[in-house]
């Protein structure tokens, strides 16, 4: 990745491939050879800072819960346009994973109306216990719906159980992880998807390139940046959306929904209508 970017003191940063030499000594000529104490290093410090911030709605929106019933609507509304078109009008049971699921507010404001279980991982254990408590409480609905699994463990080391997941939703977590980690996850993670089954990544976009930020160690990617990983990852773009109604000074979020083969759609119909476009008479 040829982009360059900022850190949050505001250093400029010349490409992606300094960043990470610099971050976890990441070799330009050899990516299996990294340093693995300074990957330790950045992981811990990510989870040192989660580590250290309130089981709240406020808390894992970093002082932003307020933005969380928007959040939530936008989610929705992408969502409602993906499952018909996947799984067709007729309700069957859907299960969701939940990436990064901090104390479960995606699960419970989103997942669960629309999943019949759902499962989290997440690697803080104070977050996942909060989770545990409120969809515990919570949960076995009158419809039935329910959380089910609780997995304590960060992605970059989660592979989720075969076919058994309609959707794996990774929502402001994937940040967390590196480049290389991001790819081994999506390419792991693939396993769990059911046929027509399909990834949801929401995360804040960089305008330009990527931002790092030095406080909780993880990359704001630009769209370009991840639309580069997600072919790296071998996934295909179905969908994507910008999130409307956040305050300005936040970062503009996108939603990707990705899927394992190449969708039939815009560029097949495209060429059936050339077929039948009257052509040129030469004389
Ligand atoms: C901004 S919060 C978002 C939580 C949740 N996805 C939401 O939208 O409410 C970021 C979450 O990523 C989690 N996280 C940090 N490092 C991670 C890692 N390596 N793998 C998975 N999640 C991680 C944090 O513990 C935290 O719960």
């Amino acid at each position: 990745m040829d982009l360059g970017g900022l850190d949050t003191n505001g250093r400029e940063i010349k490409s992606a491939k300094e960043m990470w030499r610099e971050e976890i000594g990441l070799d330009e000529l050899d990516s299996n050879n990294t340093d693995n104490s300074k990957r330790h290093d950045w992981y811990s410090k990510g989870i040192s800072y989660w580590q250290g911030i309130e089981a709240s709605v406020d808390g894992v929106l970093g002082g932003y819960g307020h933005v969380n019933d928007a959040d939530v609507k936008g989610s929705e509304a992408f969502l409602k346009t993906l499952l018909p078109a996947r799984f067709g009008m007729e309700r069957c049971h859907l299960v969701a994973l939940d990436c990064g699921s901090g104390i479960g507010r995606v699960t419970k404001n989103l997942l669960l109306r629309h999943f019949n279980e759902v499962d989290l991982v997440e690697p803080v254990s104070h977050f996942l216990d909060a989770a545990r408590e409120t969809l515990v409480h919570d949960g076995d609905m009158d419809d039935g719906h329910k959380a089910v699994n609780f997995y304590c463990i960060p992605l970059q080391d989660f592979t989720p159980e075969a076919g058994r997941y309609d959707v794996i939703w990774v929502q402001w977590c994937i940040g967390q992880l590196t480049d290389d980690d991001f790819i081994a996850f999506f390419k792991r993670a693939k396993v769990g998807l059911k046929p027509n089954g399909f990834f949801v990544v929401k995360e804040n976009t960089a305008r330009n390139g990527f931002v790092l930020d030095k406080e909780d160690r993880s990359v704001t990617r630009s769209d370009p940046y991840f639309k580069e990983l997600f072919r790296q990852c071998g996934l295909y773009l179905y969908s994507t959306k910008d999130q409307k109604g956040f305050p300005g000074e936040l970062f503009p979020v996108k939603m990707y929904a990705l899927v394992t083969s190449k969708p039939i759609g815009a560029n097949s119909r495209k060429l059936k209508k050339q077929n039948y476009m009257p052509g040129v008479i030469k004389s």
